[in-house]
């Protein structure tokens, strides 16, 4: 049998290479694709097209030609709906459940938000007076900042890339992709919606491959990259942000973190434990906006651990296509060596491990599969690793704590700040401590509710720079000031 072949997609066409390498099925670790490796060559080609996209049609569209492209793109992902869906789920392993309800929906709605925020920026406006009394007029005008270079980790593929590409297309720039090596099959399909929606060639480009000395090195490194997108791990971050020096190439960073849930004794119960039920396990825990910390007020402590316990015992571990299914594998076998080395580390510092702590047992193929069991620790101390590290697992530790002044210290002692959840009836003390969040995101009684016009990003370790609404502007435009003598 033919082994499906994912190809690079440069000025419009589906470019393969020389080189190729296995992607594994999270599943089992069969092969399941060979993705065609783009090398120098392939990376000066594309982002020689996106350079040379800039000066053709897409630069002389209007705003509104622009947007009914955009909002062509945001059709054609749903009119492909499945076909998204599958290859979401084939490079993942995530449940159809969350793919059919997050990721590709959410796709869709990237291209659709930004569409509807460009055709409504306000700039601003200013008279002045000269010396000649006939005065002159001052107005603020956004154009593209050119090429991007846009880099996405493997854990919300299609969500993630077209959370940069849809402000990118927007704001009238053009964009190279270097998605995951994990997960390159959405990006590459979407080279087909963006040539039947009338983007023009060279506009949208992805090229596969990885990090150092790869596709990802080159791109970001590359002089005629303009600007450089990134989502991934702080210390990726820092190499890119060091690539990016070069030339004084503007960023935007969305990177790790190590969230804390704060439950107060007040709480709504059942709320608070289905809401940390999923910001702790949902997508097997592979969300940065996840909970890895959770600080619950004394007096319901014990029964706050057991139920969460009890609740999570009883989401179904298994294959995307399975609709019972709450969990699936990790993204990769090095993925689930990094989260079972932190269940291993956990016992070491001395964890009581309330549930999970290992591998379930999976028949067949599946037993060489990316499979870990979730997992709840208590009684470690603020200073363990596996408190500190962020561990992008489907695993939580939970500690109690008497006062709001002690949850506040211990949720905001991190490196880290990109996300918090706030359980609590108390609205005064809601807005109190969601405010005094060191973090880019605070929830209140609630997690991941998501309007697209809000300022999204981290704060400390976990990014530079918000993306959302009129917040991705600042990013994907050059705002110039033109004024007029009258
Ligand atoms: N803040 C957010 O919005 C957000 C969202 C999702 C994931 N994340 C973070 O991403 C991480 C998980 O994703 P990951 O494992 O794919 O991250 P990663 O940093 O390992 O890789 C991310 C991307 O960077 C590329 N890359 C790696 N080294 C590079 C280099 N030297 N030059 C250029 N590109 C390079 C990779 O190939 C990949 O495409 C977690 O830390 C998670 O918290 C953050
Ligand atoms: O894993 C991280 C999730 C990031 C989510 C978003 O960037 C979003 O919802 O726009």
């Amino acid at each position: 049998m033919t082994q499906k072949q994912i190809l690079n997609f440069i000025d419009g066409q589906y470019v393969a290479t020389q080189k190729q390498f296995a992607k594994h099925s999270p599943m089992d670790h069969s092969v399941i694709a060979q993705v065609h490796e783009a090398g120098k060559a392939e990376v000066d080609r594309a982002v020689a097209a996106a350079r040379a996209a800039l000066d053709g049609p897409w630069a002389r569209m209007t705003v509104a030609e622009r947007v009914e492209r955009l909002y062509a793109v945001a059709d054609g992902i749903n009119r492909r709906f499945d076909e998204f869906l599958a290859a979401e789920c084939a490079d993942t392993g995530k449940p159809r459940s969350i793919a059919s309800h997050i990721d590709i929906p959410r796709g869709a709605a990237n291209f659709k938000i930004f569409a509807d925020v460009i055709k409504n920026v306000p700039t601003e406006f200013f008279e002045m007076q000269t010396p000649d009394g006939r005065g002159a007029i001052n107005y603020g005008y956004r154009g593209p900042v050119g090429v991007v270079g846009v880099i996405c980790p493997w854990n919300l593929p299609l969500l993630l890339m077209t959370w940069k590409v849809g402000p990118a297309l927007a704001c009238g720039n053009t964009v190279v992709v270097k998605p995951s090596e994990e997960t390159p099959q959405t990006a590459a399909l979407l080279g087909e919606v963006m040539n039947e929606a009338g983007i023009p060639p060279g506009v949208y480009n992805v090229v596969h491959g990885f990090g150092p000395d790869s596709a990802g090195e080159f791109l970001t490194t590359h002089p005629h990259v303009d600007a450089i997108t990134f989502t991934g791990e702080t210390r990726t971050g820092e190499v890119i942000m060091k690539a990016a020096a070069k030339g004084a190439r503007p960023v935007s960073m969305e990177m790790g973190g190590k969230n804390a849930a704060i439950v107060f004794a007040d709480c709504d119960f059942d709320a608070a434990i289905e809401g940390t039920l999923r910001s702790a396990f949902v997508n097997s825990g592979q969300v940065c906006l996840g909970t890895e910390r959770v600080y619950v007020e004394r007096p319901i402590f014990d029964k706050f651990v057991a139920e969460l316990a009890r609740q999570i015992e009883g989401w179904k571990i298994g294959l995307p296509d399975d609709p019972d299914a709450k969990l699936g594998p990790l993204v990769s076998r090095e993925h689930q060596q990094k989260v079972l080395s932190y269940y291993q580390l956990a016992a070491e510092e001395g964890a009581t491990v309330v549930t999970g702590g290992g591998k379930p047992a999976m028949a067949g193929a599946l037993a060489d599969g990316a499979w870990v069991q979730p997992t709840i620790w208590t009684g470690l101390p603020e200073t363990a690793r596996v408190i500190r590290e962020e561990i992008f697992g489907p695993c939580c530790h939970i500690a109690p704590f008497d006062t709001e002044e002690e949850a506040l210290k211990k949720a905001n002692d991190s490196e880290y700040g990109l996300a918090a959840a706030i359980w609590t009836r108390d609205v005064a003390r809601a807005h109190r401590v969601a405010q005094r969040m060191k973090v880019g995101i605070s929830w209140v009684n609630s997690w991941f509710l998501r309007d697209l016009r809000t300022p999204f990003g981290g704060a400390k370790h976990s990014g530079i720079g918000r993306e959302g609404g009129v917040h991705s502007l600042e990013f994907y435009t050059e705002l110039k000031n033109v004024c007029i003598k009258l």
